[in-house]
């Protein structure tokens, strides 16, 4: 496909080469319609610029749908480092990264995604103020994928509801795929409160450290699986906390789970695999949903970090998603197309607002500088 033709639905595409540091990045821009562009950084050493430019289109469009469903003003945006976040980290890199973030003049904001830390942020926020979540000694919110393991088990628990009549998490199993920032935490949630697990993940040094967890937690039945034996599993709900793409023809084909409610984002490999979980009688959570509520803390940072706010809207998953599902029961269409009809509607009233005041003055809010 044209490259045009590709990034035609988004505002705009920056590739960031510079070979002094090793940087090589892009920044994309999905919508702006509520507010600058916010997404997470991910660093991941893709094959090839291709592979690279459809993780960024995918995460940066799905930020756009999140950003409307947490009721948070921002627009959708994502940056894709290529590299291996255990060998190719440098200071300078991650200047680098903040110089070019800042050459957008506050039209997007970045932070932390899967291979990235704060702590690499520290570097970046010393060339852009378009930073968001920092650890707290630099004024940041913290660990943001706190408050996403705290959406993820809302986000179980409104399942639950809806399948069971019972919002309880305890008398359950679950297969979590990856055991990293926000799935461990998961895990360790869901162990607190009785339940079975079967785990996987590409780091053994996770499987130990949840292994441990379990024991002083004196919950020990976690069971440990390899690779793509974790969709096979009987288990209440499939938990994927790792790679985007993990639902598609093959594991749908094999998958036992009731539910499927996790982190990762851009779950399904595409939208009409919605379409077959339904025909399967596997209720998905749409991920944008229920891992948004990272997003609501480094976004409330532009505000002055609020705990208790973060907390609010956090616990609004639980409604919101009941409400995506008991439209999609009504309209017997699939949850995502339930979850993106949502969004759509709320964007176009914005849009057409946007247009008649005026919408260059973005934005309204006094943004920390
Ligand atoms: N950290 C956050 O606040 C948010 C994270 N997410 C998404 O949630 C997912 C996880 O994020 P984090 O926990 O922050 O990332 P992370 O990098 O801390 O953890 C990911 C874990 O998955 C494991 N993994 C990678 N490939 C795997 C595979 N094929 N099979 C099994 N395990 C595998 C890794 O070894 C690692 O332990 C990502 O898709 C991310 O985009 C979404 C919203 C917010
Ligand atoms: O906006 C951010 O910096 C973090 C949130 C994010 O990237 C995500 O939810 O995927």
């Amino acid at each position: 496909m044209d490259f045009f033709q590709k990034i035609y639905n988004h505002e705009q595409v920056v590739i960031c080469n510079d070979p002094k540091t090793g940087l090589k990045a892009i920044i994309a821009i999905h919508n702006t319609t509520l507010g600058p562009a916010t997404g997470g950084c991910r660093m991941y050493p893709y094959q090839t610029f291709e592979h690279a430019l459809n993780d960024a289109l995918r995460l940066s469009k799905g930020m756009t749908y999140k950003c409307v469903a947490a009721d948070v003003d921002f627009g959708g945006g994502k940056t894709v480092i290529i590299g291996d976040p255990v060998k190719d980290k440098t200071p300078e890199l991650f200047r680098s990264l903040g110089q070019y973030i800042d050459s957008l003049n506050g039209r997007y904001y970045t932070g932390t995604d899967m291979g990235t830390t704060p702590e690499d942020f520290v570097h970046a926020m010393k060339e852009t103020n378009c930073i968001v979540g920092l650890p707290e000694e630099y004024g940041g919110s913290g660990d943001s994928s706190i408050p996403t393991a705290q959406g993820v088990i809302y986000g179980i628990r409104a399942t639950n509801e809806t399948l069971y009549g019972s919002n309880e998490i305890g008398d359950k199993t679950y297969s979590i795929q990856g055991l990293g920032k926000v799935g461990f935490k998961v895990a360790e949630t869901l162990l607190e409160a009785g339940a079975s697990l079967y785990v996987t993940d590409i780091n053994l040094e996770a499987i130990d450290a949840l292994l441990k967890r379990a024991k002083e937690i004196g919950n020990l039945s976690v069971k440990v699986v390899s690779g793509n034996d974790i969709y096979a599993v009987e288990a209440d709900a499939f938990v994927p906390c790792a790679l985007g793409g993990v639902i598609n023809d093959d594991t749908i084909e094999v998958l036992k789970a009731k539910a499927i409610v996790g982190s990762a984002n851009n779950q399904l490999l595409d939208d009409n695999h919605g379409d077959l979980l339904k025909k399967k009688n596997i209720l998905y959570a749409p991920d944008y949903i229920v891992n948004a509520g990272g997003l609501i803390q480094v976004s409330d940072e532009l505000y002055g970090p609020n705990k208790n706010r973060v907390i609010r809207k956090t616990k609004a998953i639980y409604n919101s998603l009941l409400e995506i599902y008991r439209n999609a029961d009504n309209k017997n269409i699939s949850t995502i197309e339930s979850a993106n009809q949502f969004c759509e509607q709320k964007i176009e009233v914005r849009k057409n607002r946007n247009s008649f005041f005026s919408h260059h003055k973005r934005p309204k809010w006094e943004i920390r500088h």
